[in-house]
């Protein structure tokens, strides 16, 4: 099968975007990880799926596929890209659009200077839903929120990570180091992404503090590896942030491939939505002969 994409990137996290308005692809998870391989393929963190409207009051369903072919709920740096592909396509001309992702609706504003803010929606901190599971996990209160201390099996021994966990549609481990550079992203991010805490597996960010105002983070993804940028991670992280009394409200996040801007009104509510700031960039077109991979 020959597919036209477009590939894209978002602070560095690169995407194989595909519109599927008009034809539906069917491709299988075998397919997925044929396209984001970097050697075989075209090479990306995942593919975004453009498709109809499921129904009114969304203008298109958004639909995501990790580089492990795996089918996943949200990619915050793939919904700017989303926004940007539909509009230099004359799929829309709106320049605000809503799309239906698996966790819900989001709303997506191309922004004058070319960069795209995204209303994420509202934090999701109920357990069952992030999903997280706290079985024999006991939580200790960082500020006004609680941090569980999970055990990993390290070299022989264990190792103890107090985590943040949270949903941004999809699921988030926050830890706070003093240094991103030396944090063990390679070593422990596969850990804490397989933890048998979280049953669905989870998103791993390393947040380190600057000031109230300013953050970095790097982020093992589900179903990925290390990433240079995670939308949803930056959110996760900022609102972690903000509840443990550490961040300001608004706050930018430096991220290995770029900057990302994360507002947060918790003052009003904890089901204030989180919004997202950031780039989105088309990097080349191509048509790809796609094998038949069951
Ligand atoms: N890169 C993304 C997140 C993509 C999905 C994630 N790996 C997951 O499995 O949940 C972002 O920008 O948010």
């Amino acid at each position: 099968m020959r597919i036209p994409f477009t590939k894209m990137q978002g602070a560095g996290n690169d995407f194989v975007v595909l519109d599927e308005t008009q034809q539906a692809y069917g491709l299988t998870p075998a397919q997925y990880r044929f396209l984001a391989d970097r050697h075989f393929g075209v090479g990306a963190d995942q593919i975004l799926s453009v498709r109809p409207a499921p129904h009114p009051g969304v203008d298109f369903a958004y639909v995501i596929h990790n580089a492990d072919g795996g089918e996943v709920e949200n990619c915050g740096n793939g919904a700017r890209c989303f926004v940007r592909f539909v509009h230099d396509r004359g799929l829309t001309a709106r320049r605000q659009v809503r799309v239906q992702v698996h966790g819900g609706v989001m709303t997506l504003q191309l922004d004058d200077d070319g960069r795209v803010t995204v209303d994420m929606g509202p934090p999701v901190f109920d357990l069952p839903r992030i999903p997280f599971d706290p079985q024999g996990l006991t939580p200790r209160f960082v500020g006004a929120w609680e941090v569980w201390p999970l055990p990993l099996a390290w070299m022989g021994g264990m190792a103890e990570v107090p985590v943040s966990v949270l949903s941004m549609g999809n699921p988030h481990a926050v830890w706070r180091v003093d240094d991103v550079d030396a944090a063990p992203v390679a070593d422990w991010g596969p850990l804490i992404e397989r933890h048998a805490n979280f049953p669905r597996r989870v998103n791993a960010g390393f947040l380190q503090v600057l000031d109230r105002r300013t953050a970095r983070l790097r982020v093992f993804e589900r179903g990925v590896g290390e990433t240079l940028a995670c939308g949803t991670g930056a959110c996760a992280a900022v609102v972690a942030g903000i509840r443990h009394g550490w961040l300001d409200e608004r706050v930018d996040v430096r991220l290995p491939g770029g900057t990302l801007t994360i507002a947060w009104a918790a003052s009003q509510g904890l089901d204030a939505p989180v919004l997202m700031t950031g780039p989105a960039e088309p990097v080349f077109e191509g048509v790809i002969d796609v094998p038949d991979l069951p």
